[in-house]
């Protein structure tokens, strides 16, 4: 039922708020039902979709769970876990819901996933996840609708996956975590929101080590204590802001954005013509050359963030030649294409490949959002047409973006994010 409307052709210039991230508090809020008593306090957390759902699904187990939202302050009581089921409802509707796990095993002795939402990408398994808590002496029992995971006190094991998960190594870590024994964790992921989890549990008591090298060690502790803990700023909300300032030829202040946590990103957008330019904690982004064109070959991090591949084939579709993508992360992300052909594109996609011919001028027309990042995708698109753009299914941008318009208004952007009267998303 939400949409958002854009109307292009502002440049944009101010100061934007970078949130906190989506992809380290939900994992944190499954850290939290670790903790057997106490209350944890989550700071900076972003108002979004996805953390109301992880809320209540916390709610739905058993914990006590209170969001305040003008404080952006999550305080989670899960002194009495009642539940050991993820309710399709709630659970279908967002990815952090597979973060829950770990805590349902240790706390309950098993967890039942009734559904697990996220992004439509192609496929997306679980299958490291299933095989770590196996080798830690779970059982997993996969239906065709739900799945059942028991446990009777877990035991630390060597592990490895075959690719560097992001929520399979935070899980693995959490699991890990309360087992008894070691753990070691070959070809972990190193994203930094990971790095970030491993701070809130090894502040909760857990023994970590070797985040950040792929390989991680866990020494299982008998329990965790409820802490308080600032979440990191988010690097995906800030690659969107900081591509916003670009498409537009704008300049915009960045405050709460870390330059190294954008890694290749930065040095993509600055190839492309992007300015980056820091002062203390605030990053300063402006574009006042044309833009050129890139090659970007997405991968796990310190590689180019699959999640900002979309909003960079927006600000492709605006450089003076032809850029290349190739997607290495997810086979099904490139749905946004068409949806910038309907603008006036000239996207060409072949399997994992995509060539954006730029520039070409774009127009605002009526365009639906796949998932999350082609829906902000196309709000870049929307500043940079001419005329006016509506973004339909508007509810996905919601599950990871806070205050989208108002914070692009603040910016000098037309966007309205509207209630809609027909029925998509
Ligand atoms: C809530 C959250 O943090 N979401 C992020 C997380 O998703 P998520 O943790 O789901 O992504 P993964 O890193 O697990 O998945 C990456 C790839 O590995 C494959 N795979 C993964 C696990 C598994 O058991 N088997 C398997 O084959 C997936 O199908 C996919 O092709 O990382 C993605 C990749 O950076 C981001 O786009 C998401 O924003
Ligand atoms: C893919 C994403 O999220 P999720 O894993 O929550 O679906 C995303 O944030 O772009």
């Amino acid at each position: 039922m939400v949409r958002y409307r854009v109307r292009g052709g502002n440049v944009l210039r101010g100061t934007a708020f970078i949130q906190g991230a989506k992809n380290a508090v939900l994992p944190m809020i499954g850290a939290a039902l670790l903790a057997a008593e106490g209350r944890t306090v989550l700071r900076n957390v972003p108002v979004i979709e996805d953390v109301r759902r992880a809320v209540e699904l916390a709610q739905a187990v058993g914990a006590k769970v209170e969001f305040h939202e003008s404080e952006r302050t999550l305080v989670i009581d899960a002194s009495r876990l009642t539940s050991p089921v993820l309710p399709a409802e709630i659970a279908r509707r967002f990815r952090g819901s597979v973060l829950f796990v770990p805590a349902l095993l240790h706390r309950l002795g098993e967890a039942i996933i009734e559904g697990i939402g996220g992004c439509n990408l192609g496929s997306r398994n679980l299958d490291f996840h299933y095989l770590g808590y196996k080798r830690l002496g779970a059982m997993v029992d996969e239906g065709e609708a739900v799945i059942h995971i028991k446990a009777g006190g877990l035991i630390g094991a060597p592990l490895y996956l075959d690719t560097p998960s992001h929520t399979g190594t935070e899980n693995l870590i959490m699991a890990a975590s309360l087992a008894r024994g070691t753990t070691v964790i070959e070809n972990a992921a190193l994203e930094p929101e990971v790095l970030d989890v491993i701070t809130m549990l090894t502040r909760m008591g857990a023994r970590i080590r070797g985040g950040g090298t792929g390989f991680i060690t866990v020494e299982g502790v008998d329990e965790l204590t409820a802490v308080e803990h600032t979440v990191m700023p988010d690097r995906l909300d800030a690659g969107v802001f900081a591509m916003a300032a670009a498409i537009t030829g704008g300049e915009v202040s960045l405050v709460g954005a870390s330059l190294e946590h954008l890694g290749v990103v930065r040095w993509k957008l600055e190839q492309m013509g992007v300015e980056f330019e820091t002062h203390g904690a605030v990053l300063q982004v402006r574009r006042n050359r044309p833009l050129r064109p890139i090659n970007v070959i997405t991968d796990t991090y310190p590689g180019f963030a699959t999640d900002l591949q979309s909003p960079l084939m927006t600000v492709a579709c605006l450089a003076e030649g032809s850029s290349y993508i190739h997607e290495r992360i997810f086979d099904g992300r490139f749905a946004l294409a068409g949806e910038l052909n309907k603008m006036g594109a000239n996207v060409e996609v072949e399997g994992s490949r995509a060539v954006v011919h730029g520039p070409t001028p774009l127009h605002g027309t009526e365009v639906t959002a796949h998932d999350l990042r082609s829906g902000i995708a196309l709000v870049l698109a929307g500043l940079a047409a001419e005329g006016e753009t509506t973004i339909g299914s508007g509810y996905l941008i919601d599950r990871g973006h806070a205050a989208l318009a108002q914070r692009m208004q603040a910016l000098g952007a037309d966007v309205v994010r509207e209630i809609s009267t027909s029925d998509e998303g």
